[in-house]
């Protein structure tokens, strides 16, 4: 039997259960991947916002990421919030020992609008974290910030994509349609090939946490082996299944379903390249 495959989150927690290291985790046993999780910051949120947030010492990040590296196969990384340049800092230094695919959710707003990293630590992550990621998955606002470019068209997120390859090195870049009108179309660019993923827009609130599932999906599917054009189509179906019969749960944007793709076979995820 081969291998059970593994992958690790490095991420903010979400106690409502909807993002970071919980959505991760509840993405990656769906998908029969073994998730193991490090924590960079513990935030007190919910489908309403955050209240507060009380980030690790980078003692504790490094004596968990070691735990980790140090005993366990590693088959893909995905980072979601680290909050500050000296995580990053620590983060670059650990990636140096983990052969894997690397998936980097670059988280900097959560869904009600609160910020989670800081100045320093997006410059820092523009320069030093995106040049060691296999695929880069921002959302337009974070996007937008990355290339400094204005992104309102399909074809201006054609555009952030190619730049984001061509001018900070990461492999492939996955810009997501969830902040346009019109069909949530996501395009990805892996430095030969411009590649689409469509699906109908599904009318509805509850959105919290798909960003960090989509990018958990992926690094799942990467893990597999899956090449990454086919590991982002399973995803994008995955995250479509997770909104389609996402919860009315919470005051706020209610969170995804991490288990409908057990009953959400046929999702039309229209793939072109
Ligand atoms: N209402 C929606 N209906 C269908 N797909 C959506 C919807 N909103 C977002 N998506 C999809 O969910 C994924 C996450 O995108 P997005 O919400 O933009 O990320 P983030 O959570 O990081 O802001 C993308 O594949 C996007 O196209
Ligand atoms: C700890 C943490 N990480 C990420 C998000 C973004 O969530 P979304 O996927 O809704 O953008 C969040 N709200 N909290």
């Amino acid at each position: 039997m081969s291998q059970v495959r593994s992958a690790l989150t490095i991420a903010g927690t979400d106690p409502s259960g909807g993002a970071g290291i919980q959505a991760d985790l509840k993405t990656f046993q769906e998908l029969k991947t073994y998730g193991m999780s490090v924590i960079t910051s513990v935030v007190a949120q919910n489908t309403t916002g955050v209240r507060s947030v009380e980030h690790m010492p980078l003692s504790m990040i490094e004596d968990q990421l070691d735990a980790v590296i140090e005993d366990m196969p590693t088959h893909a990384v995905k980072t979601g919030m680290i909050a500050s340049k000296p995580m990053m800092e620590l983060i670059v230094k650990k990636l140096e020992q983990v052969d894997a695919p690397y998936v980097m959710d670059p988280v900097m707003v959560a869904t009600s609008g609160d910020d989670l990293i800081d100045k320093e630590g997006r410059n820092f992550l523009r320069q030093y974290l995106l040049p060691l990621t296999t695929v880069v998955t921002p959302n337009i606002p974070e996007a937008e910030f990355l290339t400094g470019l204005s992104i309102t068209t399909e074809e201006d997120m054609k555009g952030a994509a190619e730049y984001l390859v061509h001018e900070y090195g990461v492999d492939a870049a996955l810009i997501k349609g969830g902040h346009l009108k019109g069909q949530a179309i996501d395009f990805l660019y892996d430095g030969k090939q411009m590649h689409s993923y469509a699906a109908e827009r599904i009318d509805t609130k509850n959105t919290h946490g798909t960003g960090c599932t989509y990018a958990a999906a992926i690094a799942a599917y990467l893990g597999k082996d899956y090449p990454l054009p086919e590991a982002v189509k399973q995803a994008k179906a995955f995250v479509t299944a997770a909104i389609t019969k996402s919860f009315e749960l919470g005051k706020g944007n209610g969170p995804t379903n991490h288990w409908a793709v057990r009953e959400v076979t046929e999702r039309k995820i229209t793939h072109e390249s």
